[in-house]
């Protein structure tokens, strides 16, 4: 039996967001403690989903109100929080910034493996666990935006962070794709926080929190959570 994953804590106490000019709150005051393994966020486009999962690694700073991870304060130690946490974006173009796919996740080893033919080493095989040995030394603009997606994962998992946080990363994707790179993430050991339109990924999760109009409007079990999302748009 697969061991049981290290789960860390997100805690978010009375955290609300604006813009800095403070005409518009992105998320309301909410507090949530996060500790399941596989935990989705779903809700209708700008209903604030991103803004609350670029809190945990600090892309998006708390107005008010304070964020933990792992009983790090995230204003406050913002870098131990970010090597604890892999975000992943939907555009994998915002995360692949090296010519070839293999000097990709060498960068991403950049800071833990310091030797450069270890380095060189280790990204081949994340690479070979995506599937991706055969693209190593190709653009990583040349490859398919599936793969495009698998090497930005890489990346990401290449530094074994302790919470991965991906935001709506099969969007772009075909059907295959799309469930290669989930069942990816739903294999992972790591906590998961997903950002989701797919309702069948929400439905994987161990508890899906409903995100409208900059609140959270339902919070628990996955069937129940899609149920209430459902009914908002019916
Ligand atoms: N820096 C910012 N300045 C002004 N408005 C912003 C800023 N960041 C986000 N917003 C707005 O906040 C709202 C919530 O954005 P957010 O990206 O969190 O929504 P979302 O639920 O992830 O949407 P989607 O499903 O479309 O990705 C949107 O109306 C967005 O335009």
């Amino acid at each position: 039996m697969a061991a049981e994953p290290t789960l860390i804590t997100f805690a978010a106490a009375g955290v609300s967001v604006s813009t800095p000019t403070g005409d518009k709150v992105l998320l309301e005051p909410t507090t949530l403690e996060l500790t399941e393994h596989r935990i989705g966020v779903i809700g209708a486009n700008g209903s604030g989903k991103s803004t609350l999962a670029r809190m945990i690694n600090g892309l998006v700073t708390a107005t008010t109100g304070q964020v933990l991870v792992d009983g790090l304060d995230v204003a406050k130690q913002g870098a131990a929080v970010r090597r604890k946490v892999g975000f992943c974006f939907t555009d994998p173009a915002a995360q692949l910034v090296m010519p070839t796919c293999v000097e990709d996740v060498e960068l991403s080893l950049r800071r833990t493996v310091k030797k450069a033919s270890e380095r060189r080493a280790r990204a081949l095989e994340v690479l070979e666990r995506f599937g991706l040995e055969h693209r190593a030394d190709v653009s990583v603009h040349a490859i398919s935006g599936g793969q495009r997606q698998l090497l930005a994962l890489a990346g990401v998992l290449a530094t074994d962070p302790a919470i991965v946080v991906a935001d709506e990363p099969t969007t772009l994707l075909d059907l295959a794709n799309t469930r290669r790179v989930a069942d990816l993430l739903f294999g992972l050991e790591q906590q998961l926080v997903l950002v989701t339109h797919d309702l069948e990924q929400a439905r994987r999760c161990d508890r899906v929190i409903v995100v409208e109009d900059a609140r959270v409007r339902f919070d628990g079990p996955a069937e129940a959570a899609v149920a209430d999302y459902l009914a908002s748009v019916a």
